[in-house]
């Protein structure tokens, strides 16, 4: 599916939250929003899964208005994951996640064959066989994560949007969720607070600062040290290493009293170490 949001505004509680953002996204592109807290991120996957109608501007979905399809089609074709999925504890993982076939369903549909492939292959693709018959609310948080990813496999969405998707994941399955995503061949857009990620599996990434666009292109192009600079307020080095991107980071000195924490904590050890 192609996404192209086109000016797109949104204001929460008074306040402007996303400012006039657009930008697009081809189909099976794998683009990253990143930005500081509060930037603006959540609002702007919420307006791509249907959750929150922009205050002016469009979201297109193959070049149709989101808001003018009719419901069940986007329920279908848009996946979600995000932080915000709380309920459901009661349930086992298999019925979770066979949760994710229900919109492809009529309401006295049972499960089809091929509806039981796909949320066989989900469980799978997740590492979740040996947890099908687990409560949810039984889980750890990373392994609840991959159900809710299961779940949203399960539902073979052309969209896939992901909010922060790798929290509570563990090094390992961090690399197995973005490798999943990337290689199914479906858009994805994603927040990720992790540049090093990504840097190193989106396509694209769209940097949100204050609720603009900052930049949108190539990682290599948008993640520049002086681009994450003003971003973030941090000193970064870039280091490509055998197709992985790492940053080395450091918190930059912005008030001139050293007013911040993490600036007065590292004058202080330099003080100590020039003295000593
Ligand atoms: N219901 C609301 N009323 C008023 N302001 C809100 C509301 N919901 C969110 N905001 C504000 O909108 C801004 C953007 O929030 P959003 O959750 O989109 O940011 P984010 O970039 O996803 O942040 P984080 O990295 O912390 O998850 C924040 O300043 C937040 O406080």
């Amino acid at each position: 599916m192609r996404l192209d949001l086109d000016s797109v505004s949104v204001a929460l509680g008074g306040t402007p939250v996303l400012d006039r953002i657009s930008l697009t996204v081809h189909s099976g592109q794998f683009v990253a929003l990143a930005g500081p807290n509060g930037s603006g991120k959540s609002t702007l996957l919420r307006t791509v899964y249907r959750a929150r109608r922009p205050d002016s501007g469009t979201v297109r979905a193959d070049g149709r208005d989101l808001w003018s399809l009719p419901a069940a089609e986007t329920a279908r074709d848009i996946g979600v994951l995000t932080q915000e999925q709380h309920s459901g504890f009661e349930l086992t993982v298999a019925e979770t996640v066979a949760l994710g076939r229900t919109p492809h369903l009529g309401l006295f549909d049972r499960l089809t064959r091929a509806d039981h492939a796909a949320i066989g292959e989900a469980v799978e693709r997740t590492g979740l066989t040996a947890f099908t018959g687990r409560r949810v609310g039984e889980l750890s948080g990373g392994e609840r994560q991959r159900v809710l990813l299961a779940r949203a496999l399960a539902q073979q969405p052309r969209l896939l949007v992901l909010d922060e998707p790798t929290n509570h994941l563990d090094l390992r399955h961090q690399l197995d969720l973005l490798e999943l995503v990337r290689d199914l061949g479906v858009t994805v857009v994603a927040a990720l607070h992790s540049l090093d990620l990504a840097a190193t599996y989106a396509d694209a990434v769209a940097v949100l600062k204050d609720g603009e666009l900052f930049g949108y292109g190539r990682p290599a192009e948008v993640l520049t040290p002086q681009a994450i600079g003003e971003v973030f307020g941090v000193d970064a080095t870039v280091h490509h290493d055998d197709g992985a991107t790492r940053f080395v980071l450091r918190p930059r000195c912005v008030c001139p009293d050293a007013c911040h924490w993490s600036c007065r904590t590292r004058r202080l050890a330099r003080t100590g170490a020039d003295a000593g």
